[in-house]
Protein backbone atom coordinates (compact mmCIF):
# COMPACT_ATOMS: atom_id res chain seq x y z
CA UNK A 1 0.00 0.00 0.00
CA UNK A 2 2.68 2.64 0.95
CA UNK A 3 4.59 2.61 -2.49
CA UNK A 4 1.39 3.46 -3.96
CA UNK A 5 1.13 6.98 -5.39
CA UNK A 6 -1.53 9.36 -3.37
CA UNK A 7 -4.21 11.36 -5.25
CA UNK A 8 -5.84 14.27 -3.83
CA UNK A 9 -9.47 15.18 -5.24
CA UNK A 10 -9.83 18.75 -5.35
CA UNK A 11 -13.38 19.90 -5.26
CA UNK A 12 -15.78 22.60 -4.72
CA UNK A 13 -18.23 24.54 -6.29
CA UNK A 14 -17.51 27.39 -9.18
CA UNK A 15 -15.60 29.93 -8.02
CA UNK A 16 -15.03 28.34 -4.01
CA UNK A 17 -10.89 29.05 -4.44
CA UNK A 18 -9.52 25.93 -5.87
CA UNK A 19 -6.96 27.22 -8.37
CA UNK A 20 -5.71 29.57 -5.26
CA UNK A 21 -5.77 26.63 -3.07
CA UNK A 22 -3.28 24.40 -5.86
CA UNK A 23 -1.20 27.52 -6.59
CA UNK A 24 -0.44 28.24 -3.09
CA UNK A 25 0.23 24.15 -2.95
CA UNK A 26 2.29 24.06 -6.10
CA UNK A 27 4.43 27.55 -4.91
CA UNK A 28 5.32 26.72 -1.58
CA UNK A 29 9.04 25.42 -1.23
CA UNK A 30 8.22 22.06 0.03
CA UNK A 31 10.43 20.03 -2.42
CA UNK A 32 7.78 17.89 -3.47
CA UNK A 33 7.03 17.20 -7.38
CA UNK A 34 3.13 16.71 -8.39
CA UNK A 35 1.73 15.95 -11.15
CA UNK A 36 -1.59 18.22 -11.77
CA UNK A 37 -4.59 17.41 -13.79
CA UNK A 38 -6.99 19.72 -13.97
CA UNK A 39 -10.76 19.69 -15.52
CA UNK A 40 -12.48 22.41 -16.41
CA UNK A 41 -15.81 23.04 -17.66
CA UNK A 42 -15.95 25.74 -20.63
CA UNK A 43 -14.98 25.50 -24.31
CA UNK A 44 -12.27 27.73 -23.74
CA UNK A 45 -9.20 26.71 -21.97
CA UNK A 46 -8.35 29.46 -19.68
CA UNK A 47 -7.84 27.52 -15.76
CA UNK A 48 -4.37 26.00 -17.43
CA UNK A 49 -3.00 29.17 -17.82
CA UNK A 50 -3.94 30.23 -14.38
CA UNK A 51 -1.95 27.53 -12.43
CA UNK A 52 1.53 28.99 -11.40
CA UNK A 53 4.22 26.14 -10.88
CA UNK A 54 6.74 26.43 -14.33
CA UNK A 55 8.15 22.63 -12.75
CA UNK A 56 4.76 20.72 -12.40
CA UNK A 57 3.04 18.88 -14.95
CA UNK A 58 -0.08 20.10 -15.95
CA UNK A 59 -2.78 18.14 -17.64
CA UNK A 60 -5.81 19.54 -19.03
CA UNK A 61 -9.39 17.75 -19.66
CA UNK A 62 -11.62 19.72 -21.44
CA UNK A 63 -14.83 19.15 -23.48
CA UNK A 64 -16.71 17.84 -20.25
CA UNK A 65 -17.10 17.19 -16.56
CA UNK A 66 -13.93 14.83 -15.31
CA UNK A 67 -17.23 12.78 -13.14
CA UNK A 68 -19.05 12.01 -16.13
CA UNK A 69 -17.67 11.96 -19.75
CA UNK A 70 -13.81 12.00 -19.23
CA UNK A 71 -13.25 9.49 -16.94
CA UNK A 72 -11.77 7.73 -19.29
CA UNK A 73 -10.03 10.34 -20.04
CA UNK A 74 -8.88 10.50 -16.19
CA UNK A 75 -7.96 6.99 -16.42
CA UNK A 76 -5.77 7.15 -18.95
CA UNK A 77 -4.00 9.71 -17.39
CA UNK A 78 -3.33 8.39 -14.53
CA UNK A 79 -2.24 5.29 -16.27
CA UNK A 80 0.25 7.37 -18.31
CA UNK A 81 1.71 9.06 -15.43
CA UNK A 82 2.09 5.88 -13.70
CA UNK A 83 4.16 4.66 -16.56
CA UNK A 84 6.78 7.85 -14.91
CA UNK A 85 6.55 6.91 -12.18
CA UNK A 86 9.28 8.00 -9.48
CA UNK A 87 9.10 11.15 -11.45
CA UNK A 88 6.38 12.74 -8.99
CA UNK A 89 5.58 12.37 -5.27
CA UNK A 90 1.78 12.87 -5.78
CA UNK A 91 -1.30 13.26 -7.82
CA UNK A 92 -3.77 16.23 -7.80
CA UNK A 93 -6.78 16.37 -9.26
CA UNK A 94 -8.61 19.58 -9.60
CA UNK A 95 -11.92 19.06 -10.79
CA UNK A 96 -14.85 21.33 -12.26
CA UNK A 97 -16.85 23.14 -9.89
CA UNK A 98 -20.08 21.19 -10.86
CA UNK A 99 -17.86 18.04 -10.57
CA UNK A 100 -19.69 15.33 -8.22
CA UNK A 101 -16.95 14.33 -6.25
CA UNK A 102 -18.19 10.69 -5.85
CA UNK A 103 -17.57 9.15 -9.21
CA UNK A 104 -14.31 10.60 -9.04
CA UNK A 105 -13.52 8.97 -6.01
CA UNK A 106 -14.90 6.09 -7.45
CA UNK A 107 -12.22 5.74 -10.37
CA UNK A 108 -10.02 4.90 -7.81
CA UNK A 109 -11.48 1.49 -6.40
CA UNK A 110 -13.38 0.68 -9.47
CA UNK A 111 -10.51 0.46 -12.28
CA UNK A 112 -8.37 -2.44 -11.21
CA UNK A 113 -5.12 -0.73 -13.06
CA UNK A 114 -5.86 2.74 -11.25
CA UNK A 115 -6.50 1.11 -7.68
CA UNK A 116 -3.71 -0.91 -7.85
CA UNK A 117 -0.77 1.83 -8.42
CA UNK A 118 -2.55 4.59 -6.70
CA UNK A 119 -4.53 5.30 -3.06
CA UNK A 120 -6.86 8.31 -2.92
CA UNK A 121 -5.76 10.07 -0.05
CA UNK A 122 -8.10 12.50 0.51
CA UNK A 123 -11.27 14.64 -1.28
CA UNK A 124 -10.46 18.07 -0.37
CA UNK A 125 -13.21 20.81 -0.16
CA UNK A 126 -13.20 24.31 -0.90
CA UNK A 127 -16.43 26.29 0.36
CA UNK A 128 -17.06 29.87 -0.69
CA UNK A 129 -18.19 31.31 3.02
CA UNK A 130 -20.31 34.04 1.07
CA UNK A 131 -22.29 31.82 -1.58
CA UNK A 132 -22.86 28.24 -0.49
CA UNK A 133 -25.69 28.95 1.78
CA UNK A 134 -27.04 30.25 -1.90
CA UNK A 135 -25.64 27.63 -3.45
CA UNK A 136 -27.23 24.63 -1.01
CA UNK A 137 -30.42 25.83 -1.96
CA UNK A 138 -30.20 25.25 -5.89
CA UNK A 139 -26.64 23.13 -6.50
CA UNK A 140 -26.89 19.91 -5.71
CA UNK A 141 -23.33 19.36 -6.64
CA UNK A 142 -22.30 21.64 -3.67
CA UNK A 143 -23.99 19.42 -1.64
CA UNK A 144 -22.27 16.66 -2.54
CA UNK A 145 -19.57 18.15 -2.31
CA UNK A 146 -19.50 18.92 1.31
CA UNK A 147 -20.89 15.60 1.89
CA UNK A 148 -17.66 13.50 0.20
CA UNK A 149 -15.07 16.02 1.81
CA UNK A 150 -12.02 14.58 3.96
CA UNK A 151 -11.03 17.92 4.79
CA UNK A 152 -12.91 21.06 4.13
CA UNK A 153 -11.00 24.60 3.49
CA UNK A 154 -13.68 27.11 4.53
CA UNK A 155 -12.77 29.98 2.23
CA UNK A 156 -13.14 33.94 1.39
CA UNK A 157 -13.97 34.05 5.28
CA UNK A 158 -13.27 37.90 4.51
CA UNK A 159 -16.53 38.35 2.98
CA UNK A 160 -18.71 37.61 5.73
CA UNK A 161 -19.40 38.73 9.49
CA UNK A 162 -18.35 36.23 12.42
CA UNK A 163 -22.12 35.29 12.67
CA UNK A 164 -22.54 34.70 9.06
CA UNK A 165 -19.49 32.37 9.36
CA UNK A 166 -20.77 30.55 12.38
CA UNK A 167 -24.11 30.21 10.28
CA UNK A 168 -22.60 28.37 6.96
CA UNK A 169 -20.36 26.47 9.66
CA UNK A 170 -23.25 25.18 11.14
CA UNK A 171 -24.81 24.39 7.35
CA UNK A 172 -21.69 22.11 6.67
CA UNK A 173 -21.71 20.57 9.98
CA UNK A 174 -25.07 19.19 9.55
CA UNK A 175 -24.38 17.77 6.01
CA UNK A 176 -20.96 16.91 6.77
CA UNK A 177 -19.94 16.49 10.70
CA UNK A 178 -16.54 14.15 9.89
CA UNK A 179 -14.23 16.28 7.91
CA UNK A 180 -11.80 18.44 9.37
CA UNK A 181 -12.94 22.13 8.85
CA UNK A 182 -10.32 25.14 8.19
CA UNK A 183 -11.67 28.59 7.99
CA UNK A 184 -9.12 30.44 5.18
CA UNK A 185 -8.46 33.69 3.47
CA UNK A 186 -7.28 32.97 -0.10
CA UNK A 187 -7.24 29.32 1.12
CA UNK A 188 -3.83 30.26 3.25
CA UNK A 189 -3.26 26.85 4.84
CA UNK A 190 -0.52 24.97 5.63
CA UNK A 191 -0.32 22.62 2.93
CA UNK A 192 0.21 19.48 5.78
CA UNK A 193 -3.52 19.98 6.31
CA UNK A 194 -4.48 19.10 2.81
CA UNK A 195 -1.98 17.00 1.19
CA UNK A 196 -0.68 13.51 2.79
CA UNK A 197 -4.05 13.34 4.95
CA UNK A 198 -4.38 9.09 4.73
CA UNK A 199 -8.06 10.64 5.39
CA UNK A 200 -9.97 8.55 2.23
CA UNK A 201 -12.41 6.69 4.48
CA UNK A 202 -14.10 4.71 2.41
CA UNK A 203 -16.55 3.04 5.09
CA UNK A 204 -17.89 6.60 5.52
CA UNK A 205 -18.33 7.08 1.84
CA UNK A 206 -20.30 3.52 1.83
CA UNK A 207 -22.96 4.85 4.62
CA UNK A 208 -23.75 7.67 2.09
CA UNK A 209 -23.54 5.74 -0.82
CA UNK A 210 -24.14 2.29 -0.45
CA UNK A 211 -23.59 1.31 -4.42
CA UNK A 212 -20.15 3.27 -4.88
CA UNK A 213 -18.19 0.22 -5.35
CA UNK A 214 -20.96 -0.63 -8.37
CA UNK A 215 -20.57 0.37 -11.28
CA UNK A 216 -23.41 2.56 -13.15
CA UNK A 217 -23.14 4.94 -10.53
CA UNK A 218 -24.70 8.19 -12.44
CA UNK A 219 -25.02 11.71 -11.91
CA UNK A 220 -27.33 14.42 -13.60
CA UNK A 221 -25.72 17.68 -13.81
CA UNK A 222 -27.60 20.95 -13.55
CA UNK A 223 -28.57 21.31 -16.98
CA UNK A 224 -29.40 25.03 -16.49
CA UNK A 225 -25.80 25.92 -15.49
CA UNK A 226 -23.91 26.03 -19.12
CA UNK A 227 -20.54 28.03 -20.29
CA UNK A 228 -20.16 30.56 -22.81
CA UNK A 229 -17.38 31.73 -23.99
CA UNK A 230 -15.95 34.16 -26.80
CA UNK A 231 -12.29 35.05 -28.77
CA UNK A 232 -11.08 38.03 -29.61
CA UNK A 233 -7.95 37.20 -32.08
CA UNK A 234 -6.65 40.61 -30.81
CA UNK A 235 -6.37 43.21 -27.99
CA UNK A 236 -9.41 44.90 -26.19
CA UNK A 237 -9.54 47.88 -24.44
CA UNK A 238 -9.77 48.51 -21.30
CA UNK A 239 -11.39 51.66 -21.21
CA UNK A 240 -14.49 49.75 -22.77
CA UNK A 241 -13.92 46.58 -21.24
CA UNK A 242 -14.08 47.94 -17.71
CA UNK A 243 -17.37 49.43 -17.52
CA UNK A 244 -19.01 46.70 -19.80
CA UNK A 245 -18.13 44.38 -17.42
CA UNK A 246 -19.03 45.97 -14.31
CA UNK A 247 -22.44 46.66 -15.91
CA UNK A 248 -22.79 43.76 -16.56
CA UNK A 249 -22.01 41.74 -13.30
CA UNK A 250 -24.31 44.00 -11.32
CA UNK A 251 -27.22 43.39 -13.29
CA UNK A 252 -26.63 39.75 -13.93
CA UNK A 253 -24.97 39.09 -11.29
CA UNK A 254 -27.11 36.63 -9.87
CA UNK A 255 -26.99 34.45 -13.17
CA UNK A 256 -23.58 34.45 -13.59
CA UNK A 257 -22.00 31.95 -10.90
CA UNK A 258 -18.62 32.31 -12.57
CA UNK A 259 -16.44 34.49 -15.55
CA UNK A 260 -12.75 34.23 -16.01
CA UNK A 261 -10.87 36.20 -19.05
CA UNK A 262 -7.48 36.19 -20.35
CA UNK A 263 -7.29 39.75 -21.82
CA UNK A 264 -4.72 41.71 -24.09
CA UNK A 265 -5.29 45.24 -22.72
CA UNK A 266 -3.98 47.66 -25.78
CA UNK A 267 -0.73 48.60 -24.91
CA UNK A 268 0.01 46.60 -21.92
CA UNK A 269 3.03 44.21 -22.08
CA UNK A 270 1.44 41.57 -19.55
CA UNK A 271 -1.67 39.89 -19.29
CA UNK A 272 -4.69 41.09 -18.01
CA UNK A 273 -6.05 37.83 -15.58
CA UNK A 274 -9.97 38.96 -14.53
CA UNK A 275 -11.83 36.85 -12.65
CA UNK A 276 -15.40 37.03 -10.94
CA UNK A 277 -17.63 35.07 -8.81
CA UNK A 278 -21.59 36.59 -9.30
CA UNK A 279 -21.25 40.28 -9.05
CA UNK A 280 -17.84 40.15 -7.01
CA UNK A 281 -14.52 41.31 -9.98
CA UNK A 282 -10.97 40.38 -9.15
CA UNK A 283 -8.69 41.52 -12.02
CA UNK A 284 -4.83 41.17 -12.03
CA UNK A 285 -2.16 42.22 -14.49
CA UNK A 286 0.12 39.25 -14.75
CA UNK A 287 2.99 37.66 -16.47
CA UNK A 288 4.11 39.10 -19.76
CA UNK A 289 3.27 37.89 -23.21
CA UNK A 290 5.73 35.96 -24.94
CA UNK A 291 7.99 37.13 -27.38
CA UNK A 292 5.83 35.48 -30.68
CA UNK A 293 2.89 34.63 -29.01
CA UNK A 294 -0.11 35.86 -30.18
CA UNK A 295 -1.73 38.59 -28.13
CA UNK A 296 -5.74 37.68 -27.91
CA UNK A 297 -8.59 38.24 -25.37
CA UNK A 298 -10.48 34.98 -24.31
CA UNK A 299 -13.61 35.13 -22.05
CA UNK A 300 -16.04 32.44 -19.96
CA UNK A 301 -19.39 32.61 -18.38
CA UNK A 302 -20.59 30.39 -16.60
CA UNK A 303 -24.01 30.56 -15.45
CA UNK A 304 -28.01 29.91 -15.58
CA UNK A 305 -30.03 31.89 -18.75
CA UNK A 306 -27.50 33.55 -20.10
CA UNK A 307 -27.81 35.77 -23.51
CA UNK A 308 -24.96 34.19 -25.66
CA UNK A 309 -25.60 36.54 -28.20
CA UNK A 310 -25.78 39.66 -26.03
CA UNK A 311 -22.20 38.63 -24.48
CA UNK A 312 -20.80 38.39 -27.11
CA UNK A 313 -21.57 41.41 -28.77
CA UNK A 314 -20.86 43.17 -25.44
CA UNK A 315 -18.03 41.37 -25.67
CA UNK A 316 -16.35 41.92 -29.48
CA UNK A 317 -17.53 46.16 -28.38
CA UNK A 318 -15.18 46.13 -26.38
CA UNK A 319 -12.08 45.33 -29.22
CA UNK A 320 -9.28 47.76 -29.31
N1 LIG B 1 -12.30 37.93 -1.23
C1 LIG B 1 -11.73 36.74 -1.44
N2 LIG B 1 -11.55 36.31 -2.71
C2 LIG B 1 -10.97 35.11 -2.89
C3 LIG B 1 -10.54 34.29 -1.80
N3 LIG B 1 -10.01 33.15 -2.31
C4 LIG B 1 -10.09 33.25 -3.66
N4 LIG B 1 -10.66 34.43 -4.02
C5 LIG B 1 -10.97 34.91 -5.38
O1 LIG B 1 -12.10 34.18 -5.87
C6 LIG B 1 -11.99 34.00 -7.28
C7 LIG B 1 -12.09 32.52 -7.62
O2 LIG B 1 -10.96 31.84 -7.14
P1 LIG B 1 -10.41 30.50 -7.84
O3 LIG B 1 -9.31 29.99 -6.99
O4 LIG B 1 -10.12 30.74 -9.26
O5 LIG B 1 -11.70 29.58 -7.72
P2 LIG B 1 -11.94 28.13 -8.35
O6 LIG B 1 -12.68 27.35 -7.35
O7 LIG B 1 -10.67 27.56 -8.86
O8 LIG B 1 -12.87 28.51 -9.59
P3 LIG B 1 -13.40 27.51 -10.76
O9 LIG B 1 -12.24 26.64 -11.15
O10 LIG B 1 -13.83 28.43 -11.85
O11 LIG B 1 -14.53 26.75 -10.21
C8 LIG B 1 -10.68 34.63 -7.68
O12 LIG B 1 -10.95 35.93 -8.12
C9 LIG B 1 -9.88 34.65 -6.39
O13 LIG B 1 -8.90 35.66 -6.36
C10 LIG B 1 -10.74 34.78 -0.47
O14 LIG B 1 -10.43 34.14 0.55
N5 LIG B 1 -11.35 36.00 -0.36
Amino acid sequence: MSDKIPVTVLTGYLGAGKTTLLNRILSEPHGKKFAVVVNEFGEVGIDNDLVVGADEEVFEMNNGCICCTVRGDLIRIIDGLMKRKGQFDAIIVETTGLADPAPVAQTFFMDEDVSSKTRLDAVVTVVDAKWLTERLKDAPEAKNQVAFADVIILNKTDLVTPEELSAVEAQIRAINPYAKLHRTQRASIDIAEVLGRNAFDLDRVLELEPDFLEEGHHHHHDEDVKSVSFTIPGDVDPAKFMPWVNDLVQQEGANILRSKGILAFQGEPKRFVFQGVHMILDGDLTQDWKPGEKRQSKIVFIGRNLDREALNKGFLACAA
